[in-house]
């Protein structure tokens, strides 16, 4: 990310190095932009987007989206900045949409307008600390918002009545949630690698996999892992010094430090642990300062032998906008991955859970709800509060019947949402095919596969039949289909890089 937003006096500042674009207040000159009549034009953007785009691609894509900033340059064109979570929403949003919403929106705005995206770093943006402390000394009267510093798992609002143990508050101290620990995490194929290679830091840190990094999609159990790491060393040696913070808590730690010149103090905390725990590091892409304390931070641990462990939701050299001499030593340890849990998984972790909270749930009904969540664990973990809470209420047994009442709403947007076609037209779209050559008879590679992916995800999201996807694939026998189902199963459980393809498209298309 080659910008970085400044909050000054309530004006977003917008400062992009060679675009050379300019702060917009409402009160500026000629070409000047009102903040309300930038969200305005955000808004008429997506009401348009809305009608364009098919409903689960908007609200999947789109609709989670803060509001762009608009900002005019010094040519009078707008930038508008649009904040995405993570850098493959960025590079699909890039591939996909970018085009179409500069056009919409220059149409709008009656000049013309760039989109430029950026990873967010949410609200603590404004942690973002410049590279020197010369470089940026507005900085250094930057507000911090305090929730930045409350451990996101903590923070998260219950969904339900029932508190299910990531919910749980963590040790002040180590901000360690004693809830999470290798017991209550399942394992599975999905988590094999990554959980042994935490099971071994646990027994003996600072000696092999260091740093270990761990890698996922979202709500996998990263998060859950290194918790259990944490105390499981607390365990073996309660002095230990162990600290487990979310990225953003150092970006913000690195802030309140340079504000105060304290960064003997910052030194004193991160150096002399025994084990560092941090989560999402993808949150320091683009904060220049956050990363030099970090790198000096991880010098120092592992010169001392003592462990760090981090998640992200990409592999190291997969990061963007961070500096290569981390992204090397991310990956100087062991890099593991944190996959999808398969349907087995997801009936186990589902009756472990269900156990846990003194509401037993039947195979049959762990099943049922295994089948139709697949999207990842928090997810799961949503289904089963709503199955638990509406027996408890309802004073009924658990049953796949009451399971299916729980989760209508769930169910019903997934039957409505998902027709062949519209698989067809996502998974074209995401490998820059036509449409057509879902029906053609092109052969190559670069379609065949594609088309290959496509029946798969028609036979695991669909309730139709091979001979039936077949037809709806320009009349093939039912045996290319079959064949197709089986060929893509077997290599998403081999092929990491595959397997996340098919998961982001399984979660773009049930919306
Ligand atoms: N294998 C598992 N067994 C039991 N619970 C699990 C498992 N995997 C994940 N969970 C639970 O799922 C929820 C989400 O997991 P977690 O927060 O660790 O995910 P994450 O990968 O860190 O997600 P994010 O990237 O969004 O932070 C937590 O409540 C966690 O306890």
């Amino acid at each position: 990310m080659s910008e970085e937003e400044y909050r000054v006096d309530g004006v977003q500042a917008l400062n992009s190095g060679a675009a050379g674009v300019v702060a917009v207040n409402a009160a500026d000159g000629d070409g000047a932009v009102s903040a309300q009549w930038a969200s305005d034009l955000w808004q008429r953007g997506c009401e348009r987007l809305a009608t364009e785009l098919p409903e689960q691609q908007f609200n999947t894509w789109i609709r989670p989206l803060p509001a762009a900033t608009v900002a005019a340059d010094s040519a009078g064109a707008l930038v508008a900045t649009l904040k995405v979570p993570n850098h493959f929403k960025r590079d699909w949003i890039r591939r996909q949409y970018a085009a179409r919403i500069e056009s919409i929106l220059t149409d709008l705005a009656g000049r013309p307008t760039r989109l430029e995206l950026a990873l967010s770093a949410p609200a603590r943006d404004v942690a973002a600390a410049p590279a020197s402390p010369a470089a940026a000394p507005q900085q250094a009267s930057l507000p911090i918002e305090p929730s930045a510093a409350a451990p996101r798992a903590a923070a998260a609002p219950a969904a339900s009545p029932i508190v299910l143990p990531s919910q749980a508050p963590a040790s002040a101290k180590h901000r360690i949630n004693p809830q999470l620990t290798f017991d209550t995490l399942v394992p599975g194929r999905a988590n094999q690698m990554a959980r042994t290679a935490a099971l071994h830091v646990a027994g003996a840190p600072g000696i092999t996999y260091n740093p270990l990094f761990i890698y996922g999609g979202v709500g996998l159990g990263k998060t859950h892992l290194i918790h259990a790491v944490g105390n499981a060393l607390l365990k073996d040696r309660p002095d230990a010094r162990v600290l487990y913070l979310h990225a953003e808590q150092f970006i913000s730690d690195v802030v309140k430090n340079y504000q105060r010149k304290t960064f003997d103090e910052l030194k004193a905390k991160y150096h002399s642990l025994d084990l560092l725990l941090i989560d999402d590091v993808q949150f320091f892409a683009g904060k220049d300062r956050t990363q030099e304390e970090f790198f000096n931070a991880f010098e120092a641990l592992l010169a001392k032998k003592a462990h760090i462990i981090m998640t992200s939701d990409t592999y190291p050299k997969g990061l963007v906008d961070i500096d290569e001499r981390l992204t090397s030593r991310f990956d100087a340890g062991l890099t593991v991955a944190i996959e999808p849990p398969e349907l087995e998984m997801r009936v186990a972790i589902l009756i472990k859970k269900a156990e846990a909270e003194g509401q037993p749930m039947p195979e049959d009904v762990a099943f049922f709800v295994a089948k139709n969540v697949r999207a990842n664990v928090r997810e799961l973990e949503g289904a089963l509060r709503k199955v638990l809470a509406y027996a408890k209420f309802s004073h009924k047994e658990i049953s796949i019947t009451l399971a299916r009442e729980a989760l209508k709403d769930l169910l019903s947007i997934q039957n409505r949402q998902i027709g062949v076609e519209n698989i067809q037209k996502t998974v074209a779209d995401f490998y820059k095919i036509k449409v057509a050559d879902m029906y053609s008879k092109k052969r190559p590679a670069s379609i065949a596969r594609p088309r290959q992916i496509a029946m798969y995800l028609a036979k695991e999201l669909t309730q139709k039949s091979l001979p039936e996807i077949g037809e709806l694939f320009g009349g093939r026998d039912h045996t290319t289909v079959l064949h197709a189902v089986r060929k893509i199963g077997g290599e998403r459980q081999k092929n990491t890089e595959l397997n996340q393809q098919l998961h982001v498209l399984e979660q773009t298309l049930k919306g």
